[in-house]
């Protein structure tokens, strides 16, 4: 790698930007007791959001990924810092949070339009009020045609679509995506990765996403977070310099492969020091 830092590169850590964060990550540490002592997921993670932001977490299996977006979700709770969004601390699930998950968990006795508004029925609001909405979601990612079918009559991406459609229906201010496409095929996933970057163009929400392919977490976010290895830390923040709308043919450009490099670059880093330590 140069020594000169890419523009794309950011500090790490700017607090004096805190002020204008709408997710704030602060000093957050995450430990588990399990039955063979403690385990360390998430150690310093220091970070903001700002709102609007499109961003992607990637770094090596079992650095703390999902620990940190549940604790940012309000699933999961900090043993120590804390985690401020729209300047409320999170303490719990909120109304204004959308979720989408790995797995679709979709009911199946339910169409994919009552999947969609199943959060609404949850909350108690007005249905009828959010059926121009689902309806628009269902438009947007391909799935208006299907709105009738059950999700057993759906292939692996369409379940994911519904499930993306669910997570926004209630227009949340922050969406969080844990490897809603890790399950799928190459060729379904690049079709979503286009879904998504399309849909994000009409929704402008902030939204943390965790996934496993470097290429989709450049391709489709705003900024990119990189992990090291357990104990787990951020170490890279990159500001990715393509404007919106994503074209697929950005893939192809050289910056956006340079990116890519150095984030496995900076993952492997990690996996190596490890080892040598632990030799
Ligand atoms: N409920 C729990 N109890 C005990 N340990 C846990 C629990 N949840 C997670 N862990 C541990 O915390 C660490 C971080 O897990 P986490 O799932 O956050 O990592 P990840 O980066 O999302 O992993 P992956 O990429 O494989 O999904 C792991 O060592 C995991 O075994």
């Amino acid at each position: 790698m140069s020594s000169v830092s890419p523009s794309w590169l950011q500090p790490l850590a700017t607090p004096a930007q805190r002020d204008q964060a709408y997710v704030s990550v602060q000093n957050v540490h995450k430990t588990y007791a399990t039955r063979n002592g403690e385990v360390h997921a998430v150690q310093h993670a220091d970070f903001d959001v700002a709102e609007g932001d499109f961003l992607s977490l990637v770094g090596p299996s079992g650095c703390g990924k999902s620990t940190l977006v549940s604790m940012v979700g309000g699933l999961e709770n900090p043993s120590a810092g804390c985690i401020l969004v729209g300047g409320e601390p999170v303490t719990a699930p909120r109304r204004d949070f959308g979720y989408v998950f790995q797995d679709a968990t979709l009911l199946p006795w339910k169409s994919v339009l009552d999947n969609v508004l199943f959060p609404i029925r949850t909350q108690k609001r007005p249905v009828a009020e959010y059926r121009g909405e689902a309806e628009r979601l269902l438009r947007a990612t391909g799935l208006w045609d299907f709105r009738d079918k059950r999700p057993s009559e759906l292939s692996g991406g369409m379940r994911q679509r519904v499930a993306i459609c669910r997570g926004l229906i209630n227009d949340p201010r922050l969406l969080m995506m844990d490897e809603p496409f890790s399950a799928l095929d190459a060729i379904t996933r690049d079709d979503m990765n286009l879904m998504l970057a399309q849909l994000w163009d009409q929704v402008h929400k902030t939204a943390l996403f965790i996934t496993h392919s470097i290429r989709e977490a450049v391709y489709l976010s705003d900024r990119v977070l990189v992990m090291n290895a357990r104990p787990s830390r951020i170490v890279a923040d990159i500001r990715v310099p393509f404007a919106r709308p994503r074209r697929p043919e950005m893939q192809e450009d050289p910056v956006f492969n340079s990116i890519c490099s150095f984030v496995r670059e900076t993952i492997h880093a990690g996996h190596e020091s490890r080892s040598a330590h632990a030799g």
